[in-house]
């Protein structure tokens, strides 16, 4: 299952009177991945807090086109509980949820096989790599079967390898679940290589500066990542990223 959300002039501006997002309108299909990418600190986490409802808009709002979609949010930081096993981690939400012990744990092994991670189920966060951590965060997200997956910035702190194995994992669980994927990131070539759509932002206050549809087809071989196709599209978003001004 997945959802379409409509960001219908979605603005923020915090208390302390900073405008972190201007005007923000934009629909996204269900089913869709899309990327959010512009300068550092205008607004990306912003427009994630306020579709997962953490934080309330100043003016405009979030709309769902069916019934509001269930969510999943995946850090930047894997945030595991340091003294629970990779299974925990994933089954203890669950089971605060209200899920039975017995179910939660299977569902819990699933999940981490879909990850590549069947031979972890008893590690503990600190005896894992950072890959294996993030791959435990998304296996935590995903056993949920969420409609609407929110990543802010998941594999940014990522060397390169992993980050490159972790977009294909990725890519692969969304086009199993087909959730609709929000992804927030500052690499361009990491914006290209996943998405279908890419919007974006403004210095802040963060407004929509440009809209760019990405028409390479999936599944995306690491080969996607050298072609002509690719570059003409991270062209796009290189041209349109000159005219935004940083904050
Ligand atoms: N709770 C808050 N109170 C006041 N200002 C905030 C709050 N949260 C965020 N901001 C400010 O709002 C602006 C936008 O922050 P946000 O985290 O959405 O940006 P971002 O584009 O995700 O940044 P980055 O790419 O660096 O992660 C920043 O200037 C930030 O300092």
């Amino acid at each position: 299952m997945s959802s379409g959300l409509r960001l219908d002039r979605l603005a923020k501006t915090f208390p302390n009177g900073t405008a972190a997002l201007g005007e923000l309108s934009a629909d996204i299909e269900a089913g869709a991945f899309v990327s959010l990418l512009g300068p550092s600190g205008c607004g990306k986490s912003t427009v994630l807090r306020l579709i997962a409802g953490l934080e309330e808009p100043t003016r405009g709002r979030v709309g769902w086109p069916q019934t509001r979609g269930s969510l999943g949010f995946i850090f930047q930081e894997p945030t595991l509980m340091a003294w629970a096993t990779a299974t925990n981690n994933i089954a203890l939400p669950l089971e605060l949820a209200g899920m039975a012990k017995s179910e939660a744990r299977e569902r819990a092994r699933v999940a981490l096989e879909k990850v590549g991670l069947a031979g972890f189920a008893d590690a503990l966060p600190r005896e894992l790599s950072g890959g294996m951590r993030m791959r435990v965060s998304i296996a935590r997200a995903l056993v949920a079967d969420p409609d609407v997956l929110l990543m802010d910035e998941p594999f940014a702190a990522l060397d390169e390898f992993t980050r490159g194995k972790l977009n294909d994992d990725l890519l692969r669980l969304w086009a199993e679940r087909r959730f609709t994927g929000i992804f927030v990131t500052h690499s361009v070539f990491e914006a290209v290589y996943l998405s279908q759509r890419i919007l974006i932002l403004s210095g802040r206050p963060g407004r929509l500066v440009a809209d760019i549809e990405n028409p390479a087809p999936y599944p995306r071989e690491p080969g996607y990542r050298t072609s002509a196709a690719f570059n003409a599209t991270a062209r796009d978003i290189l041209d349109a990223l000159e005219d935004v001004s940083t904050c």
